[in-house]
């Protein structure tokens, strides 16, 4: 009997990078593992790509993506990148690899890209290797930045290899993994730094063409002029990391390494190394332990999305005069400050939308509310959401603003000032809303909080929780379970 054809091998990928050249990637090749044990597979994912995950084995996936079976070329990206504020100019992927590029069930493009599948020309020395608590870290982020309305790369797979590996941030010998992931793109703010360095214009330019042709497509569409058109591309691309910037930031996410060859030029939020969910609401909260100085604290990240905005000038003066850019940048701080406002509205439950414009002007804001009280409430930040969501499906819209009380049981008190002043906003909010001209009811007013709140926030002590099982136990059941439950939109009751 024929075997059975991998259906992950039949993927349509479309070479558009490749067709580049080879001035922007080295071809490599993966490591051989000694095992292969899939431990998480991202089934939404397989069907977003055309699949039909019940298709998919698990031995198929470790064929694929921890075997490398059937695949060539694979390509490690060249990139420089300003880190901590120094330029390195030694970088690239020194453990991952470009496994292709197809178009999504939407017609979108995606990027399959390994972690942790060995060496190339770019790792400097290091294993080329991903610890299986940096991969159980990574498919925690992406997944729960994704059902909080974050653009985010995620992650397909996670295969266990079965190599011992050292490591000074986890107790060694620990444990190794591949993933693949799905990001927009693989190119960073430091694939064009590097081309600044070399003093390569044209290859910028080529580069760039792809970037919008896959990414900014209605660009090429509205410009027939390619200046226009890359001006218009960095202008766009500022908007969506100030959006991305103001997701991050509502959904109490830090992500730790915001170097320039950690910024996307889709605009995707990607790479979670050290990254963090807030614990207490504190803008002086940092996630790596290396950031002695707090650079990439919490508080710290729009600006310094926008300090690496004002990087990527660097190489597009190249192409582009300085004005028109600096002019665009200057759309940072609204488009920021917006975004931030609707999605923490949304947090708690609210939309512009559903209230009358008169009504609205009325109302005071609850965006600084919000930030008092959790400054002076000792309470994690995703349990202040996740249990005003429990709060309203269990009590409904309070009649009176007295009627609410502080709802996190096994907290201290609420700071009183603090907690009087949000508690009244709130509750004029959600009154206006249910009475206001939209379709706000009281059900969907609950239906929003319970939508875009995690039950529970992957917070460090929760993701130690979740990693102590697989680590002493090898017991997948409470990632599994946490999964299910917390980042699963079906099952948490929303739509
Ligand atoms: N164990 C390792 N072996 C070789 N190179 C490494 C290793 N860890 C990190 N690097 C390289 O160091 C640089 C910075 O690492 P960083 O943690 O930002 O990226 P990464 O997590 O490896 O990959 P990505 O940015 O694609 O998610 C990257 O060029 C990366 O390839
Ligand atoms: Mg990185």
């Amino acid at each position: 009997m024929p075997a059975r054809p991998n259906p992950l091998m039949g993927l349509p990928f479309e070479g558009a990078l490749e067709d580049l050249g080879p001035e922007y990637w080295d071809v490599v090749e993966a490591a051989t593992f000694p095992l292969t044990r899939l431990r998480f597979r991202n089934n939404p994912l397989l069907h977003q790509l055309g699949l039909d995950p019940a298709s998919v084995s698990d031995d198929d996936l470790e064929a694929a993506y921890g075997r490398f079976e059937g695949r060539a070329p694979l390509l490690a990206l060249r990139y420089h990148g300003h880190q901590f504020g120094s330029y390195n100019p030694l970088l690239g992927d020194g453990r991952g690899f470009l496994y292709g590029q197809l178009r999504d069930r939407h017609g979108q493009w995606q990027d399959l890209g390994t972690k942790g599948s060995g060496t190339t020309p770019w790792s400097r020395g290091g294993d080329g290797r991903l610890t299986l608590k940096g991969g159980v870290r990574e498919v925690i982020a992406g997944e729960a930045l994704n059902r909080l309305g974050v653009s985010t790369s995620r992650t397909l797979s996670l295969i266990e290899t079965g190599e011992a590996l050292w490591r000074g941030d986890e107790p060694s010998p620990t444990r190794s993994a591949v993933m693949v992931r799905l990001a927009r793109t693989h190119l960073r703010f430091g694939t064009c730094e590097r081309l600044l360095f070399r003093r390569q214009p044209a290859q910028l330019e080529r580069l760039l063409r792809h970037v919008v042709a896959l990414h900014y497509p209605h660009l090429a569409v509205i410009h027939s002029d390619g200046e226009q058109r890359l001006v218009a591309f960095y202008g766009e691309l500022v908007q969506r990391v100030a959006r991305l910037a103001a997701e991050w930031m509502a959904a109490g996410f830090t992500h730790g390494v915001l170097n320039t060859d950690n910024m996307s030029l889709a605009g995707e939020s990607f790479d979670y190394g050290p990254f963090a969910f807030l614990e207490t609401w504190d803008p002086g909260f940092t996630a790596a332990y290396f950031d002695h100085d707090g650079l990439y604290a919490y508080g710290r990240q729009p600006i310094v999305c926008q300090h690496n905005l004002r990087l990527l000038q660097e190489p597009l003066a190249m192409l582009l005069p300085r004005g028109p850019l600096e002019a665009a940048l200057e759309a940072f701080g609204g488009v920021y400050a917006a975004h931030y406002r609707r999605r923490l509205l949304r947090r708690l439950g609210f939309d512009d939308g559903d209230i009358e414009v008169g009504a609205l002007a009325d109302l005071p804001d609850p965006v600084a509310p919000t930030l008092r009280l959790l400054a002076g409430w000792p309470v994690a930040y995703g349990r202040f959401f996740a249990a005003l969501a429990e709060h309203v499906r269990a009590c409904g819209l309070p009649a009176t603003a007295d009627e609410l009380v502080p709802f996190i049981g096994e907290a201290p008190p609420p700071p009183r000032t603090e907690w009087l002043a949000w508690r009244d906003v709130w509750w004029r909010w959600s009154h206006a809303a249910a009475a206001g001209p939209g379709t706000a009811t009281e059900a969907a007013i609950c239906a929003r909080l319970r939508r875009w709140n995690l039950p529970e926030a992957p917070n460090r002590p929760v993701i130690e929780r979740l990693w102590a099982a697989i680590d002493e136990r090898d017991d997948w059941t409470p990632l599994q379970q946490w999964l299910a439950q917390t980042v699963s939109p079906g099952r948490n009751g929303a739509g």
